[in-house]
This record gives structure tokens, C-alpha cells and sequence, in this order.
């Protein structure tokens, strides 16, 4: 059984404006409709656990969408937060070895064959696997003003999207003993990276962005109306 987990929590302070984001319409709906209805679209996904902020007051109140269930609960002050809150309020017959797909509110144009790739790999990977691409630009190091100080190596470097795919139990103890120690992970691989395990990397669509700036609107925009 693999549930999918959205945080969903996030202030969009970096694209700024009173309606947070992941409420903003592209293609005639909200960027969260988007996301949920890529991943419980697919056939193997069972349920979507959404985090929202505790003050959510636009939450349209879905309890199923494609005919699986959406539950809600209230995330926290860092995505990490928000992603553990949301594991930890997993229905109980979503076992410790279930495996669950952690995808942003924020990229909506998830495809269902990136979903079925990665759950492929992560099926077969006990460390778990996460969407990416490899870096095709060149790289720079900047300094406070903007200015090149150097041209990084980019040879193995990717850029990590999601869903990441991992088992419930064990991303849940990562994320766990990440903040025990006070360290913000980025995304779930951090954490599990953090335990000594070593995710596969899935390359996917480059056109799943997330949306974190105004610009990036447009772009899902576009985007969404060629789907
Ligand atoms: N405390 C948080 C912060 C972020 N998120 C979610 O994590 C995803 C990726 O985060 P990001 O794009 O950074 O969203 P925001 O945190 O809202 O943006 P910003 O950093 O600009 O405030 C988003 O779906 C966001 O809602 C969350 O659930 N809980
Ligand atoms: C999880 C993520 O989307 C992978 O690239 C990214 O780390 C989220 O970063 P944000 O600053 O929380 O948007």
C-alpha cells in the first residue's frame, strides 16, 4: 500500500502576496489540486495525507478526490516539520514498511510516468529513491555581489525534485533524529543521507518545477495548458 504525503504548509514568503501559493490557480485549479490529482491519479497510490498550516483558512475541505482518500492534519514551522507531522498521522494499516511518496504542494506538473519510475526503483532499493535530473549548466560559485568566483564541477551533481520514496518507518526515525540533533533537512534524503543510506536517484521530467517565485507561474501555466 503506498500513501502519498504533501506538505502543504509553507508561507510563500519567497513568491510573496496574501493567498499562499499552493492556492493559486494554473490551468483552472489550484497548484495543490494539481499534485494531488497527479499522484492519486496513479494506480498504486492508495490515499494522499495533506500537512496544512494551522491556520489554513482555504483548505477546500476534499476528503477524496479519484476516489481515494485525502486526509488533512496540521504541519509545522519547517517543511521537515510539516513532512513528519504528516507521517506520524498515517492511517495505522500504513505499516512501517509501506512505502510512501513525499511530494511538494508546490510542483504541479508531476507525471504519472515519473510516479511509476520512481516507484519502481524505490520498490527495489531498501535505501529508497527520489526524482532528479542531472546538471546540464555550467556551474558557478558567487560572491555576496553577485560576481564569479568560480566554475564548480558539476560532473554527478543533480538537482533533486520530488516525490521522494522512502519507508515510512524508517524516513519517519531520520527525520526524527535530524531534528533531535537540530538540523533542517532540505528534502528526506538529507535525512535518510544523514543515517548512512544512500538513495537512488530517478531521473525525471525536467518540466516538474516547483513553483517558488512569481516567474515560475507562468511557466506552470504554460505548462499545465500543453498537458
Ligand atoms: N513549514 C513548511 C514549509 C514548506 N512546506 C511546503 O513544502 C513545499 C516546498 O516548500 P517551498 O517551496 O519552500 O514553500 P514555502 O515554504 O511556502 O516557500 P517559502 O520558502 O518561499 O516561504 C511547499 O509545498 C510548502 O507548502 C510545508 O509544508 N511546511
Ligand atoms: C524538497 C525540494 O523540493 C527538493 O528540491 C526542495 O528542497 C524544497 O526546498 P524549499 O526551499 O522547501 O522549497
Amino acid at each position: 500500500m503506498i500513501w502519498a504525503v504533501l506538505p502543504a504548509a509553507g508561507r510563500g514568503t519567497r513568491f510573496g502576496g496574501e493567498v499562499p501559493k499552493q492556492y493559486l490557480e494554473v490551468a483552472g485549479r489550484p497548484l495543490i489540486a494539481h499534485a494531488l490529482d497527479a499522484l492519486l491519479s496513479h494506480p498504486r497510490v492508495a490515499g494522499a495525507m495533506v500537512a496544512l498550516s494551522a491556520d489554513d483558512a482555504r483548505w477546500p475541505g476534499w476528503t477524496q478526490r479519484h476516489g481515494k482518500p485525502v486526509l488533512r492534519c496540521v504541519g509545522g514551522g519547517e517543511r521537515a516539520d510539516s513532512v513528519l507531522a504528516a507521517l506520524r498521522a498515517l492511517p495505522d494499516d500504513v505499516g512501517d514498511d509501506a512505502l510512501v511518496l513525499v511530494h511538494d504542494a508546490a510542483r504541479p506538473n508531476l507525471r504519472g510516468e515519473d510516479i511509476g519510475r520512481l516507484i519502481a526503483v524505490a520498490s527495489a532499493h531498501a535505501a529508497g529513491a527520489i526524482l532528479g535530473a542531472p546538471l546540464r549548466d555550467t556551474l558557478k560559485r558567487a560572491d555576496a555581489d553577485a560576481r564569479i568566483v568560480s566554475t564548480e564541477p558539476r560532473t554527478y551533481l543533480w538537482r533533486a525534485f520530488t516525490p521522494q520514496a522512502f519507508r515510512r518507518g524508517a524516513l519517519t526515525a531520520a527525520l526524527e533524529a535530524a531534528r533531535a540533533e537540530g538540523v533542517v533537512v532540505t528534502d528526506e534524503a538529507m535525512a535518510m543521507e544523514r543515517m548512512g543510506v544512500r538513495p537512488a536517484l530517478v531521473e525525471g521530467r525536467e518540466d516538474n518545477l516547483k513553483v517558488t517565485t512569481q516567474a515560475d507561474l507562468g511557466l506552470a501555466d504554460y505548462l499545465l495548458r500543453q498537458r
